[in-house]
């Protein structure tokens, strides 16, 4: 197996204690270690970076039972790979473990399993997993993590690699009928959408919610807005992001657009507009979040709850809002005019 990078080399966090900015009056930061001198939230990297490929080469198998897929169905970027998954059919084949979404402070726990213990790794925290791998980490232990069932040591956390690996690594155990979320044709395209839709839009509520000055707020606030605005005119005239069916970067969008009024709205103030305030967006959304495989994997208490409980230095009292009412999320959004197909002509729903 190709050796894990040191951690030295692994993560690079740009303020260690308080800044000139905190001195000055700043904010105290959500996390200090991945808060700039300028007050701007700067997400730590991925520790590990190994991936689980076809022909084994990188030392991890594509193999069926092997594995098991570790989330919080709070978290945008494990939402992916759920979503993936149940797409491609890789149920039976990648087990899902579900965290609670309130950590302590020792993180994720398996507190909704009996015991308070995962039942297949038989681990009561994701910390575990990740001190099994590399005892000397520091950083925020986080999910999407895939675990390597036998050895308990944690084969990747690298959620962008993680779901394009589900779609290309993974093939041979997709379901009859999968759909192809990453055509070779299109890579580019998604590519170059998805880069614009991390650093503004999934990134970007982040930087807007955990900024400690005004001007990183402001400056993240923009850059989200104007970005959604061009994506908002991208989407008037074609159903999904790349093509005719949904890819990969319909699936990224989704998982900010599905949180966008229930926390990144107030939470994270993100609030020039609330998504069903947005037309075109919002008629998206609906649209993706009623197709098979999106709406029923998206948990709106888990993702309040976790939102308004964890995140301290933003919800002091950490009491969780009632709203917003989500009966609107059922409501028929008129796209299939636009036409194209969820999945395409050659594949079927899950
Ligand atoms: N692995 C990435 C992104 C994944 C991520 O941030 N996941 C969040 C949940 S949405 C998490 O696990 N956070 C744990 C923590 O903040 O301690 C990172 O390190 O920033």
């Amino acid at each position: 197996m190709a050796p894990h990078r040191g951690i030295a080399a692994a993560i690079r966090v740009p303020a260690q204690e308080p800044t000139d900015a905190y001195r000055r009056g700043m904010t105290a930061p959500q996390f200090t270690r991945e808060t700039s001198r300028r007050g701007e939230f700067v997400r730590q990297p991925n520790r590990f970076t190994d991936r689980i490929t076809a022909d084994g080469s990188s030392g991890w198998p594509v193999e069926p039972g092997r594995y098991r897929l570790v989330v919080s169905l709070a978290c945008p970027w494990a939402h992916r790979s759920v979503i993936v998954r149940r797409l491609l059919g890789l149920e039976d084949a990648l087990s899902l473990a579900v965290v609670d979404p309130i950590r302590d402070e020792r993180g994720w726990r398996f507190t909704l399993d009996p015991g308070g213990r995962d039942p297949v790794l038989g681990i009561g925290f994701l910390a575990d997993a990740y001190r099994a791998s590399d005892p000397s980490y520091e950083g925020r232990v986080t999910v999407p993590a895939i675990i390597d069932i036998r050895t308990g040591k944690v084969a990747t956390n690298d959620y962008p690699q993680i779901t394009l690996d589900l779609s290309t690594q993974w093939r041979a155990l997709h379901r009859p009928g999968a759909p192809d979320l990453y055509p070779e044709r299109l890579r580019e395209e998604i590519d170059a959408i998805n880069a614009d839709v991390f650093g503004d839009v999934n990134n970007g509520v982040y930087r807007c919610g955990f900024a400690t000055t005004q001007e990183a707020y402001e400056q993240a606030y923009r850059a989200l807005f104007d970005r959604l605005d061009a994506l908002s005119e991208r989407l008037a005239n074609q159903r999904y992001l790349v093509g005719h069916s949904i890819t990969e970067a319909d699936i990224r969008l989704f998982t900010t657009l599905v949180r966008f009024d229930a926390v990144y709205h107030g939470h994270f103030k993100c609030n020039r507009h609330k998504l069903t305030e947005m037309p075109v967006l919002w008629a998206y959304a609906r649209d993706v979040f009623q197709t098979p495989g999106f709406g029923e994997t998206v948990d709106f208490d888990h993702i309040k709850r976790h939102y308004y409980r964890t995140h301290e230095q933003l919800n002091l009292s950490r009491i969780v809002p009632l709203g917003p009412d989500l009966s609107g999320w059922h409501t028929p959004h008129g796209r299939e005019a636009l036409g194209g197909s969820p999945f395409g002509a050659d594949a079927t729903p899950p």
